[in-house]
């Protein structure tokens, strides 16, 4: 048998049942173009296959490539498949997809989370395995605990909501941790808001999560950063910076003027964020 290389994240789903409960969850037509990152072996690719009128798989280690390869082989669904042996996380961009279905190798779940918030093909859903505190941070809102600076992330761009939890032993070898899969769907219309500037926004913000505004805004480092952008600003403008400018009453004044200064990052949603960056932006203060 293969051995599995747990560096990669290589931890195979044995429970069938749970495999055919992420693939329901997932409602493929027989129409949908699916993506598939990890196939692994493949337990989860043959019932997709199923589905699917075509799946197009990632899987970065040869060997389980060709173990794939292998059991779809001279079938009736060899050719529906498309194995791309390679990082998914190397493409410019993911390919087509209506749904996607992975269960993901933990290494990867940021930057392929990152990945599929700056896909622009509108897609159905991706239906995603990943470690519990993980999930639990995607779908986290104001208040929670473990609400952050990924939860607003994600939740700008779409809808997540937490499906099931499964346990470590569930998988072969078992991780060290468990395991939830959350159920992303992207919102339309895709909001038209500039995501360096969002996210330069919600990392200030999100620095000491547990401060009001006004004493995130206080920072030095923050300050000095927007002062240079407010300069840049200006000179693209064509305008002259103030006389007597001081950037930190400035801002102080924004936030104020907004009913912003007193305000906690942990309990803002979505919507106050974006009204967060809207006063900033028409103000001239740039994030990024
Ligand atoms: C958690 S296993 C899932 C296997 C199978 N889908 C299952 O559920 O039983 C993750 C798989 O992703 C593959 N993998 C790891 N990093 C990858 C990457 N960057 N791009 C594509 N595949 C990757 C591993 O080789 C492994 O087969």
């Amino acid at each position: 048998g293969l051995r599995f290389n747990t560096g990669i994240g290589q931890h195979i789903l044995k429970n069938p049942l749970i495999v055919l409960s992420m693939v329901e969850k997932s409602a493929i037509k027989p129409t949908d173009e699916v993506l598939e990152v990890g196939p692994g072996t493949g337990n989860m690719t043959i019932k997709l296959l199923e589905k699917a009128k075509h799946v197009t798989a990632f899987e970065v280690d040869p060997r389980m490539a060709a173990e794939l390869e292998k059991r779809v082989l001279g079938g009736p669904l060899n050719h529906k498949l498309k194995i791309i042996r390679g990082d998914v996380l190397k493409v410019d961009e993911l390919p087509y997809f209506d749904v996607c279905v992975a269960n993901l190798p933990y290494q990867i779940s940021s930057p392929f989370i990152n990945k599929l918030l700056i896909h622009k093909p509108l897609y159905r859903c991706a239906v995603l395995m990943f470690q519990q505190e993980f999930a639990q941070r995607l779908v986290a809102k104001p208040g929670d605990k473990l609400y952050c600076r990924l939860s607003l992330n994600v939740q700008l761009y779409t809808k997540v909501d937490m499906l099931m939890k499964v346990g470590k032993n569930n998988f072969r070898p078992p991780p060290k941790v468990e395991s939830s899969v959350v159920r992303i769907e992207p919102r339309f219309p895709r909001p038209a808001v500039c995501f360096q500037e969002w996210d330069g926004l919600v990392r200030i913000c999100f620095s000491r999560k547990n401060k009001t505004l006004s004493a995130e805004f206080r920072q030095s480092n923050v300050l000095e950063m927007l002062n240079k952008n407010y300069a840049t600003f200006c000179h693209l403008q064509n305008k002259p910076i103030p006389e007597n400018f001081v950037i930190k009453d400035y801002v102080n004044d924004i936030l104020t003027k907004n009913e912003f200064s007193n305000k906690r990052s942990r309990t803002m949603d979505v919507d106050d964020f974006l009204r967060l960056l809207h006063c900033f932006n028409s103000a001239g203060i740039h994030f990024s």
